[in-house]
């Protein structure tokens, strides 16, 4: 079966500065990969080249088999990629739930609409009439995923979710990732926590400085190889 994305042997750069150096990563339709690693491991610029923000000086995305090359970050939302991105960025004088509407832009139909935000959210529910920048971190961060819900993506990236956050605020926020995975959407994220990655993804890859060094089940995970991965020592 084709895999529901493809990210092929793609070279990335920031002006002469090389980042992501022919990284393949795959993700099948209904899975949860987190890709983990430390920092400048290429982690953001990883989801950025799958929403379209970068674009690959070499190599491929293909979501559903069809090349994404061309496409603008806009209008890979209407075609069903959605991020909730590192540092949260939403609209501070907006309310709540106008930032919520904002991730509805795209229009396309399927399971996710305010109610079923709020009710996954419910703290988000109380906060709906009031400024996004009056809410807490965890709160915030939980209205970025609410509003890219909104675009009833087949692909969620999230970025970052436990970042600058309490671990009990980012438990509260991981434990809505199987009601979102139980509505068929595939799930891509990026942590640095490895525990919180490995305790919610099916698969993890590591990156190290723009490629992949450990790649495997996240129930099957050699924490011996991985923090070496990680920290790029041998093992
Ligand atoms: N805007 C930029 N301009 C130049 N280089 C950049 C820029 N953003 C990232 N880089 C470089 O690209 C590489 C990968 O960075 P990236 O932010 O993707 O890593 P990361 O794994 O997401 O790390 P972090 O957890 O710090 O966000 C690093 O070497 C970084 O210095």
């Amino acid at each position: 079966m084709t895999p529901l994305l493809e990210v092929d042997e793609v070279d990335v750069f920031y002006g002469d500065v090389q980042a992501l150096f022919g990284l393949t990563v795959t993700v099948a339709q209904g899975e949860t990969l987190a890709v983990i690693g430390a920092n400048g491991g290429g982690k953001s610029t990883l989801l950025k080249t799958v929403a379209g923000v970068l674009r690959p000086a070499r190599g491929d995305v293909r979501l559903q088999g069809t090349s994404l090359r061309g496409v603008p970050a806009h209008r890979r939302v209407g075609r069903g990629i959605a991020m909730s991105p590192e540092g949260r960025r939403l609209f501070p004088s907006l309310t709540v739930e106008e930032n919520l509407l904002v991730g509805a832009h795209s229009g396309r139909p399927g399971p996710w609409g305010l109610a079923r935000v709020y009710e996954l959210f419910p703290l988000v529910s109380e906060r709906r009439a009031r400024p996004a920048a009056n809410l807490s971190g965890g709160e915030q961060q939980a209205v970025a995923i609410g509003r890219a819900l909104m675009a009833n993506p087949e692909l969620l990236l999230l970025d970052e979710v436990s970042l600058g956050l309490a671990p009990v605020v980012v438990g509260q926020l991981y434990a809505a990732l199987p009601t979102i995975t139980e509505q068929g959407t595939t799930v891509l994220v990026v942590e640095q926590d490895v525990h919180q990655a490995l305790a919610v993804a099916d698969r993890v890859q590591c990156l190290l400085e723009g490629r992949t060094v450990l790649e495997g089940p996240a129930a099957s995970v050699d924490m011996a190889a991985l923090s070496a991965a990680y920290f790029g020592v041998s093992a």
